[in-house]
C-alpha cells in the first residue's frame, strides 16, 4: 500500500498473508479474506498449483510474533475457471482457498462479510485497502499491516482512456487514482473494505495496478468486484 498508514491490530480481522515456502522460508507473496473458518477468498494471479502455501490470520507485524498468528497450510486451491494468466484485462481474478483446519475466531481473526450480489458502490464512495504491500513502486515490503483511503471511481470514469479505458471491464472496481495512495505488489488478492450501513463489506480483491507505477496518476488501482462473482463463491466453498 502506497500512501498508508499502520493498521491497528485489530482493524481487518479477515485479512490473512498467503506465503509461499522457497526451500526452508516462507515469504509473503499476497493478500486474501477470511470467508468461511476453512476458506480464503483471494486473487487468481497469486497461485499456482506448482507451489506450497500457507496462510497467517491474526497478522500484524510479519517480523514479529504477535502472539495473534494462527498459521494454517492451504490443502486445495479452486481458481476461477475464467481466469487466464496472460489477460488480467479479461478478469475472473479471484481464487478460494481451502485450509486443511478451522480458524479460531477472536478479536484479532474474524470471517469478511461479502456484499450483496451484484452491489455497486457509487462514485467517491469511502472504502479502504488493507495489506503488506510495496510501500511505493519498486520498495519494500512493510512489517506492519498496511491501510490508506482509496475512494470509489465508478466503472463510467474508470473506463474512459485517461484512465484505464477498456481494460476495466464492469466485473471490477476502481479505487483511488489521486496519484498519493494506491495498491502496491503484495496487496494482490487482498481486500479492499467498504463501509455498508455500519459493517465494512469486502467489496474488492486486489488485481492489479499500473505498470508504470503503483501510484501512478488517473490509474486507479483495480480489484476484481466480489458482488459479481457471489454464485461462483457460493459454489466454490
Ligand atoms: C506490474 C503490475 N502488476 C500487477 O498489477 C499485479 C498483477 C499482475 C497480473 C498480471 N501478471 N498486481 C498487483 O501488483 C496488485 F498488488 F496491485 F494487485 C502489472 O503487471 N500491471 C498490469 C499488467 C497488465 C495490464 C493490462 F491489463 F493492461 F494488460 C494492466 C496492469
Amino acid at each position: 500500500v502506497v500512501g498508508g498508514s499502520n493498521a491497528a491490530r485489530n482493524a481487518w480481522p479477515w485479512q490473512v498473508s498467503l506465503q509461499y515456502r522457497s526451500g526452508t522460508n516462507w515469504y509473503h507473496t499476497c493478500g486474501g479474506s477470511l470467508i468461511r473458518i476453512n476458506r480464503v477468498m483471494t486473487a487468481a494471479h497469486c497461485v499456482d498449483r506448482t507451489n506450497t502455501y500457507r496462510v497467517v490470520l491474526g497478522e500484524h507485524n510479519l517480523s514479529q510474533n504477535d502472539g495473534t498468528e494462527q498459521v494454517i497450510s492451504v490443502s486445495g486451491i479452486r481458481i476461477h475457471s475464467g481466469w487466464n494468466s496472460n489477460n488480467v484485462a479479461a478478469g475472473y481474478d479471484i481464487a478460494i482457498l481451502h485450509l486443511a483446519s478451522s480458524a479460531t475466531i477472536n478479536s484479532y481473526v474474524k470471517l469478511a462479510t461479502l456484499p450483496a450480489n451484484g452491489a455497486v458502490l457509487a462514485n467517491n464512495y469511502n472504502c479502504i485497502i488493507s495489506g503488506w504491500g510495496r510501500t511505493s513502486t519498486g520498495g519494500s515490503l512493510p512489517s506492519i499491516l498496511q491501510q490508506a483511503p482509496l475512494p470509489i471511481v465508478a466503472h463510467s470514469t474508470c473506463s474512459t482512456s485517461s484512465y484505464w479505458g477498456s481494460t476495466v471491464k464492469t466485473t471490477m472496481v476502481c479505487a483511488g487514482g489521486n496519484g498519493v495512495q494506491a495498491g502496491c505488489n503484495g496487496d494482490s488478492g487482498g481486500p479492499l473494505n467498504c463501509a455498508v450501513n455500519g459493517v465494512y463489506q469486502v467489496h474488492g480483491v486486489t488485481s492489479f495496478v499500473s505498470s508504470l507505477g503503483c501510484n501512478a496518476y488517473l490509474k486507479p488501482t483495480v480489484f476484481t468486484r466480489v458482488s459479481a462473482y457471489i454464485s461462483w463463491i457460493n459454489s466454490n466453498l
